[in-house]
């Protein structure tokens, strides 16, 4: 059974803490729940996690991987594609290891168990989406995002509506925070699980007379079903929404989510080899993603010099490759002397470009052309590197 509980009172959102975080300009907002609950200030706190918040002692370094849900496999494939294969002795166990890094070990959690330990110090780097980095961070400063397009996992956190109703003509969330019929005794009902980003985003928005419900999935049947007036939940492509009648509106996407590599400030700085585990994954992880995108172009193409061939490459928009073509003499021989009258050139292309650039080779002589595949792309440096060492201080 799905419960909707009603977590959130009329007019409550209060702001306690403001911290900018490295991810999203999350706020902390405290959420009055009528249900029971943890709360940070009760006596009888349930934390998730490392209660002191502080480095344990332990040597191993630790990154959680999702347990379940549709990042689960797309996470192990993807670090299967970097040779990072995970190594899980037995499916029921929450713990494996990746045997090309012996000093890390993999722990299998929910995503928002993986948030929850990164902030307490119990793991030290995740692989979740960024809406569950935004939600259960809470803008915490000690999250890092290392690499923010694992590409997969791409859906946004929306505010959604009724496409019918008093809501037909309601198109943007300036024109639902000027709807009349939001007052004290009837306040803008919205379901969702988001009960962190959904109060700080319609505080950011001007809505003033707000309540919340939350529900553990099928959000979008409450308001069919008279249980919440709007929904702020994840779309992808849209069909979830459509099926069930409802619209996003301008302005109303909240978080542009993919799955991201995060890490613990702390553990960085301070656990022995977290730091050089996290350089060398994010170099795996750009060689390859750089590389998916491209393809390695082979063509043979008549001409008088390599010079020459270069300069008819050149002159065609989709065929400079990565720094420019590579060219070798094909050598032949003809009536007993060797010349090379052919030329072999070697470029990436983008793989939205492929076809073009096949046509662009053929209009300046090239033949016999061969595409194949490019497994990785290690560039001098990465940026997200320098990008991070920059953040860290370093
Ligand atoms: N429809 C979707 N398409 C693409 N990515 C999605 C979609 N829904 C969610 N995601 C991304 O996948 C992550 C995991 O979502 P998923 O629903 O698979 O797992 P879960 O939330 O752990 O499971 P459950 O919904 O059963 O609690 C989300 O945090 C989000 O980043
Ligand atoms: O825009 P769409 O492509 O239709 O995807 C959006 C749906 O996907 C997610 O649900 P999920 O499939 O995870 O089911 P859940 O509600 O049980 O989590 C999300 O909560 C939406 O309901
Ligand atoms: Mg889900």
């Amino acid at each position: 059974m799905t419960a909707i509980q009603t977590f959130f009172l009329q007019g409550s959102v209060s702001t306690l803490l403001s911290s900018q975080s490295s991810v999203t300009s999350c706020r902390k907002v405290s959420v009055k729940f009528t249900v029971s609950c943890c709360s940070a200030t009760s006596p009888l706190a349930v934390v998730n996690g490392n209660v002191e918040k502080r480095p344990s002692d332990r040597t191993e370094v630790r990154i959680g991987l999702p347990s379940k849900g549709r990042m689960a496999a797309d996470s192990l494939d993807l670090l299967k594609d970097c040779q990072l294969s995970v190594r899980q002795v037995n499916p029921r166990q929450y713990v494996a290891e990746i045997p090309q890094i012996p000093n890390l070990e993999v722990w299998f959690q929910r995503p928002k168990d993986i948030v929850r330990k990164l902030v307490a110090g119990d793991l030290d780097l995740g692989i979740v989406g960024l809406d569950t980095v935004c939600e259960y961070g809470q803008g915490d400063e000690d999250l890092i995002i290392v690499h923010d397009a694992l590409e997969y996992g791409d859906c946004r956190l929306s505010l959604a509506i009724p496409k019918y109703g008093i809501f037909e003509n309601v198109n943007s969330m300036k024109e639902l925070a000027e709807m009349p019929q939001w007052t004290p005794e009837r306040p803008l009902r919205v379901a969702t699980g988001f009960t962190y980003m959904g109060p700080k985003f319609m505080k950011e928005n001007g809505l003033k007379h707000v309540t919340f419900s939350t529900a553990d999935g099928a959000l979008e049947a409450a308001p069919a079903m008279g249980i919440a007036d709007a929904i702020v939940d994840l779309v992808s492509s849209g069909t979830t929404l459509r099926e069930n009648n409802l619209k996003e509106i301008e302005g109303g996407v909240i978080v542009q989510s993919q799955a991201v590599l995060v890490a613990g400030r702390k553990s960085l700085m301070q656990r022995k080899g977290a730091l050089d585990i996290t350089h060398e994954m994010l170099e795996r992880l750009e060689a390859h993603l750089r590389a998916v995108g491209q393809f390695t172009v082979t063509a043979n193409m008549r001409g008088s010099s390599a010079e020459e061939v270069a300069e008819r490459i050149l002159s065609q928009t989709s065929l400079s490759g990565l720094q420019g073509p590579t060219i070798s003499p094909v050598f032949c021989k003809h009536d007993g002397r060797v010349t090379a009258n052919y030329f072999a050139i070697v470029i990436c292309v983008p793989k939205k470009a492929l076809y073009k650039s096949v046509q662009q080779l053929r209009a300046i002589g090239g033949s016999g052309v061969l595409i194949s595949p490019l497994t990785y792309i290690f560039d001098e440096e990465t940026p997200r590197w320098r990008q991070l060492l920059s953040t860290l201080g370093l």
